[in-house]
């Protein structure tokens, strides 16, 4: 963390790189301990993108382009049109944004080179606000002290002192006890929540804040509430960095420092109060009672030109800049305020060039392993007991399809053709129902993706302890405890082996077709970013294997090409197992012949020995870790850069 610890080098780099009028100015703010300074220079961001819909080829589009600056401790505004790369630059500062889009530049917290280390030792409040909707604000902002301070450091009441505080701090008393709300659930304010997500930030105390567009979708009195919080918070020793599209004046008034950004180019960096005069030193005209933030808008928009009969107007309309360029941008270069920032970024930086290595890029976590897993584990319960729809859909619906088989083949009797007829359907209805009753695990990576996209990069808990804690969360109550309902019910109505060791071999088999088949869910889930892909990539694997189920099409009559998709269908391991099971041992009559179970395997070319019943459970449990072992690395390979 970029904590007090860190302020003797903030205030040595501070003074090292200020100039007094500067000082003064920080001094006018009124900060006992300043926050970090941070100093980027010539930060040059692309992006590749396709040269068209159909095109091969990439071109490269530059979203910020030398763009240099000091921010220091208070509130340090970024602004400017729709798309002119605020939010780049916030990221790209903040560390966030992938690094091979980085051609140039680099960011320095009071004068030391950082890289993507800053993801983890900052705090980042995203623009759409990303909390568990089940859980109250308080318990929010107490998964956040349980996994971002040490317990090493803390103590139990360390931590609910430290959350009580942050309540108290952001006025956040009222809805402490409050469900966030989801879809369904009505819970608290859009201001409440967005107090609650820069809640979950300020937990460890960060002296370097970052926020995307805090303001967006509140309306104008919240917005002002949120800025003057952060204003509050900026005065006890926090650079606050933040991305605002067009603040009222009694926001824009909380302003220290301002970054006017128009195309991926400063065209002003400075004091926020001495921003009107010095566009007024180009000869643009604020109006008396327009808002500062529109002026500056309209500006970099092109709506407001400079007076006609300004001398300095000459410039701004071509005059003698080369045209491609902005001619703002270059203005602002040519000025005293953009010199200045050059020359205090070239001492910086001269220093540096020998000791520049960069901080290491691993993720460092403040607790161990097995307790994310606890803490992680258990917000994912107390989120499916809240929310337990998916749960008793599940259930209700392996009740309602096994009284539906039960009816269906109900008493079984064992006289040809009804006794293999109908214990072999009955047997691929039960697989077919397993497996797609399943389908709803598609939705287990996709709905929290965005969270823990967010909660992943910010270091609260790895990767690894994401995946174990959904996986055995869905797995206990949505998969196991339905499949054991679901199998009873039909084996008695239906009269199968009345024995002990088939009923148990029966409801094994299941489980591990059940198991096999939500694997399978996992891995797209964990691959794709939304249900629609995920329907398609999921139904698509499932009906393939059910035509190579071995009930639907003679696997040994088929094109040898195709044939061997049989060795990748749950169904037919499924089957086959059921198939063993159940027909071994029985003997099956009509008027004129007698069958064995057995002859109508060998007929079948299903191996009924002990170890061909085991060798499906084997294929079973071996596609269930395959697909688990790749889920996970799907999981760690989502692209966390924005
Ligand atoms: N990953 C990306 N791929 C393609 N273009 C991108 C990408 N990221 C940003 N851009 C483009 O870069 C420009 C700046 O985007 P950015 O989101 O930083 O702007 P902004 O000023 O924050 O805009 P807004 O106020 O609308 O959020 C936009 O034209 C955007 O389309």
């Amino acid at each position: 963390m970029i904590r007090s610890s860190k302020e003797d080098i903030a205030m040595e780099v501070a003074a090292e790189c200020e100039q007094p009028s500067e000082d003064s100015e920080t001094a006018a703010l009124n900060i006992q301990a300043p926050g970090p300074t941070v100093s980027f220079y010539n930060l040059r961001y692309c992006v590749k993108e396709r040269a068209g819909m159909f095109s091969m080829t990439w071109v490269e589009k530059e979203i910020l382009k030398d763009v240099s600056g000091i921010m220091k401790s208070g509130m340090n505004a970024v602004m400017g049109p729709t798309g002119s790369g605020k939010t780049s630059l916030l990221d790209v500062i903040a560390g966030r944004k992938d690094p091979q889009g980085l051609k140039s530049g680099q960011v320095l917290v009071d004068g030391a080179v950082v890289t993507s280390s800053l993801r983890l030792s900052s705090a980042y409040v995203v623009q759409n606000d990303v909390l568990m909707g089940t859980l109250t604000v308080r318990e929010n902002l107490t998964f956040s002290a349980n996994l971002q301070l040490s317990p090493a450091d803390h103590s139990f009441s360390d931590k609910a002192m430290k959350v009580e505080s942050v309540i108290q701090e952001l006025g956040l008393k009222d809805c402490a006890d409050t469900k966030i709300g989801t879809m369904f659930l009505r819970g608290v304010s859009g201001g409440e929540k967005k107090r609650c997500s820069i809640g979950m930030e300020l937990i460890t105390s960060p002296s370097l804040l970052f926020l995307d567009e805090p303001t967006t979708g509140l309306d104008s009195n919240t917005a002002h509430m949120i800025i003057t919080l952060l204003h509050k918070l900026s005065r006890n020793g926090r650079t606050i960095i933040f991305s605002i599209h067009q603040p009222r004046y009694s926001i824009f008034q909380q302003f220290d420092h301002l970054t006017l950004l128009n195309k991926g180019e400063i065209i002003y960096a400075g004091s926020a109060d001495k921003a009107i005069s010095y566009f007024e030193g180009l000869g643009y005209k604020c109006d008396p009672f327009n808002n500062p933030a529109d002026f500056f808008l309209d500006i970099t928009n092109g709506t407001l030109l400079p007076q006609a009969d300004s001398a300095k107007s000459e410039n701004m309309n071509g005059g003698e800049l080369v045209v491609s360029e902005n001619p703002l941008a270059v203005k602002y270069r040519q000025s005293q305020l953009g010199c200045s920032v050059t020359e205090q970024l070239q001492e910086l930086t001269e220093g540096l060039k020998s000791e520049s290595r960069p901080a290491s890029d691993k993720a460092q976590y403040a607790t161990p392993f097995y307790y994310q897993l606890m803490l992680v584990s258990s917000r994912t319960v107390k989120n499916i007991l809240r929310n337990p729809q998916t749960s008793y859909a599940q259930v209700f619906l392996n009740i309602f399809f096994g009284v539906l088989v039960g009816l269906i083949y109900y008493q079984i009797p064992n006289s040809l053709p009804e006794a293999l007829q109908n214990r072999t359907g009955a047997f691929f209805f039960l697989v077919i129902n397993m497996v797609f009753g399943n389908l709803s695990a598609v939705e287990l990576f996709i709905s929290e993706r965005v969270l823990f996209i967010h909660e992943n990069s910010s270091g609260y808990y790895r990767t690894s302890v994401y995946f174990l804690s959904k996986v055995f969360a869905d797995l206990i109550p949505n998969r196991i405890l339905p499949v054991f309902i679901f199998s009873a019910i039909p084996y008695f109505m239906m009269a199968l082996k009345p024995e002990v060791e088939a009923f148990f071999l029966y409801c094994v088999t299941m489980s591990m077709v059940s198991l096999s088949a939500v694997s399978l869910a996992f891995l797209v889930s964990a691959s794709v970013g939304s249900f629609a892909m995920a329907n398609i990539f999921i139904a698509l694997p499932f009906v393939f294997m059910m035509v190579f189920g071995g009930f639907l099409v003679n696997l040994n009559s088929m094109l040898s090409g195709m044939s061997w998709l049989k060795w990748i269908s749950i169904f037919r391991y499924g089957f086959n197992a059921l198939a063993i099971n159940e027909l071994k041992g029985l003997v099956f009559t009509s008027n004129y012949t007698t069958m064995t179970g057995e002859m109508y395997l060998d007929h079948q070319e299903i191996d009924y020995s002990t170890w061909g019943f085991w060798q499906n459970q084997v294929a079973l449990g071996g596609i269930m870790c395959i697909c688990l072992v790749l889920a996970y690395v799907q999981l760690r390979r989502i692209n966390r850069w924005k």
